[in-house]
């Protein structure tokens, strides 16, 4: 059912990621077509849309992990299009994946601990004092606290549980401080109890940060997101909230055997 406890959309600030007739083509097939998306700082925004819709090509190009046929992609103003994807997480937008391997042989902890060193470069300084190598473990575990792992960081990651390696992916991408935080399907593969406690986090990590989602569970979607834009065969069909979108009779038809998406 596609329903939705959310009243209008909140436009928490100014356009922090902008894409302005965004296109992508593969030998001619266009996979996105001249999207033009606006993202506002402090929102929970999700890209929609059924299969093949071209959400992870959007994301693709949005972090500069492809190359853009034609468009142009704005953040905090500035137009990174020529900007290359570890610079532009460097300035703050930052994909789930980008840093967030999780090493299975190493302790929680260390996974965190890893992932802070590399945006200070501190993995190449092995004379730094042991002080601020430890100043490193007051910073990872606060963000293990933030994504409730505290209590197990001294477990090797394989030990977790998927939706608990999930949650140290959040923590390790955190390690670099995003500003505007991209998830692609944050949920997929989970269990009901962890989707529960995967949404906890995102809205707890998303205070005082952009999040930007692919995600295909329409019921984390509407309980979590204040802006949705729903993509169908690469172009924007509707943007709102999830009661706008939703009431909207061309995403209805786009989702129209997909509805058992809608956990
Ligand atoms: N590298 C590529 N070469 C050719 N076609 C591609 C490539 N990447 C994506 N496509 C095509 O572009 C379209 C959009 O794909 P994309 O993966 O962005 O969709 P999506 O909305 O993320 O789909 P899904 O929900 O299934 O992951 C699809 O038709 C896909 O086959």
């Amino acid at each position: 059912m596609l329903s939705s406890p959310t009243g209008s959309a909140e436009r928490t600030g100014d356009v922090i990621l902008a894409a302005e007739g965004l296109t992508k083509e593969f030998r001619g097939f266009a996979a996105v077509r001249d999207v033009n998306l606006k993202v506002h700082a402090g929102s929970i925004h999700a890209l929609i849309g059924p299969n093949g819709a071209g959400k992870t090509t959007v994301f693709n190009l949005l972090t500069r992990f492809m190359p853009a046929t034609r468009g142009r992609i704005l953040y905090r103003g500035q137009d990174i299009g020529r900007t290359g994807p570890a610079k532009v997480a460097r300035q703050g937008l930052v994909r789930s994946f980008q840093i967030s391997a999780v090493f299975p042989h190493l302790t929680v902890l260390d996974n965190v601990r890893v992932a802070l060193q590399r945006p200070r470069h501190l993995a190449t300084q092995w004379w730094r004092p042991l002080s601020t190598l430890r100043s490193l473990d007051d910073r990872a575990m606060e963000l293990l606290t933030a994504v409730q792992l505290a209590d197990k960081a001294d477990l090797t990651a394989g030990e977790l549980s998927y939706g608990r390696k999930r949650a140290l992916e959040l923590a390790t991408t955190l390690a670099l401080d995003p500003q505007v935080l991209l998830l692609d399907e944050p949920m997929a593969g989970m269990g009901h109890e962890d989707i529960h406690h995967v949404a906890d986090l995102i809205r707890q990590v998303a205070k005082g940060r952009t999040v930007l989602m692919v995600e295909h569970n329409l019921n984390v979607v509407s309980q979590l997101c204040d802006t949705i834009t729903v993509l169908a065969r690469g172009e924007i069909l509707a943007e709102g909230t999830y009661t706008q979108v939703s009431a909207d009779p061309q995403v209805r038809e786009a989702y129209m055997g997909s509805e058992d998406d809608d956990d």
